[in-house]
């Protein structure tokens, strides 16, 4: 099941790309021959994305920055365009109201995040372009966290060699500790919040500068969250030009703010993952401890607890690595394995 809803042009999120590549070569080639053709091209950062319209942020950071309603020029009909994406913009950029430019290229990306429809999904899509964190919102309780879910957005996370870091909402409903428990050994940054005192400050300070994603299940307090960091000033920018009439931001649509020198972009409450599309390896690469010590495993080991050579198990047993950051990877792994089972199954 899609979670950016039914509405989206079907050509928007595919790519036929399968392997981690930074940058993206297709940009590259793109960039290269087209290059002549559009000149006065300015740059623009996508920050929302419907139904076949743009809105883009052009000149950022200079007197004449603006929000621009635009196309996609005809020879990038198969690319995806999606939010945090750096595009060449030509045409009427003014942002003046009924004005609508065109994109004529996508600039290369320094890291995608994708997923797969499901896990048996073999075509991918894009999520969000060019993030450097994955803002994982979980609630302490209503709805009940799930450690599959965080490790699928781990291994997505790791997959695209972005930085994962966690804020657990609802610390007022229910105690968030057994929950955490699981992610422990892994190292990851936590922020506790709760309704009457979120970790704004500290938020802000971990987040200015970077470009995050922030991703969670629907009713977690994502967007409670993202509009309390954000000062309204900001949200103005992802606003669709009125004129165009697909202003209608909800929450199945993607958009981002600008948080401090960075962006936060806030993707609809996330039904599915699929991880149909991920190698073991990238995974392992996150943690470069543990990636060393599992580059001795017998080959094709699947770092499970039941493999009898599996070097981290044995470095765990030994006390050269410890025991619950191996755990939390055998866990990791193993939702990844569940989820190429099932696809080579279906
Ligand atoms: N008790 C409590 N309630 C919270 C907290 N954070 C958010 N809520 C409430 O949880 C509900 C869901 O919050 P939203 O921000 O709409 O959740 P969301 O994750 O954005 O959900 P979608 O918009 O469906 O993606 C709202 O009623 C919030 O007021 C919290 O820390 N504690
Ligand atoms: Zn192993």
């Amino acid at each position: 099941m899609s979670w950016l809803g039914d509405y989206e042009d079907p050509y928007e999120d595919y790519d036929e790309s399968s392997v981690r590549e930074r940058p993206n070569p297709k940009a590259n080639r793109a960039r290269s021959k087209q290059r002549p053709a559009h000149e006065d091209a300015v740059t623009g950062i996508v920050t929302a994305v419907d139904r076949g319209r743009y809105t883009l942020a052009v000149r950022v950071g200079e007197t004449d920055e603006s929000v621009v309603t635009a196309a996609r020029a005809r020879e990038l009909r198969r690319q995806a365009i999606v939010a945090g994406d750096r595009v060449d913009v030509v045409g009427d950029t003014t942002g003046e109201e009924g004005t609508l430019a065109r994109i004529v290229r996508i600039q290369p990306r320094s890291t995608v995040l994708r997923r797969s429809a499901d896990d048996a999904d073999v075509v991918e899509r894009v999520i969000v372009a060019n993030a450097d964190v994955l803002l994982m919102v979980v609630a302490a309780a209503d709805p009940e966290p799930r450690p599959g879910l965080v490790d699928r957005y781990l291994v997505a996370a790791l997959d695209a060699g972005i930085v994962p870091v966690m804020v657990v909402t609802k610390t007022d409903v229910a105690d968030p500790e057994p929950f955490l428990a699981n992610f422990e050994g892994l190292g990851i940054e936590v922020w506790r919040s709760s309704i009457d005192d979120p970790p704004l400050d500290e938020l802000h300070a971990r987040l200015d500068g970077h470009t995050t994603v922030a991703v969670g299940h629907s009713g977690v307090g994502k967007s409670t969250l993202v509009n309390a960091l954000v000062p309204s000033a900001n949200r103005a920018v992802s606003h669709v030009n009125a004129v165009t009439g697909r202003g209608r931001h909800t929450s199945s649509s993607t958009v981002s703010f600008k948080l401090g020198d960075g962006w936060i972009i806030d993707t609809p409450g996330v039904r599915s993952f699929g991880l149909g599309h991920v190698a073991t390896a990238n995974v392992l690469q996150g943690f470069p401890d543990l990636a060393a010590v599992a580059e001795d495993c017998p080959r094709g080991c699947a770092h499970q607890p039941d493999e009898e050579y599996c070097e981290l198990a044995i470095a765990a047993a030994e006390g050269r690595l410890e025991p619950r950051r191996v755990a939390s990877m055998q866990r990791m792994l193993a939702t990844l394995v569940a989820a190429r089972r099932q696809r080579f199954e279906e």
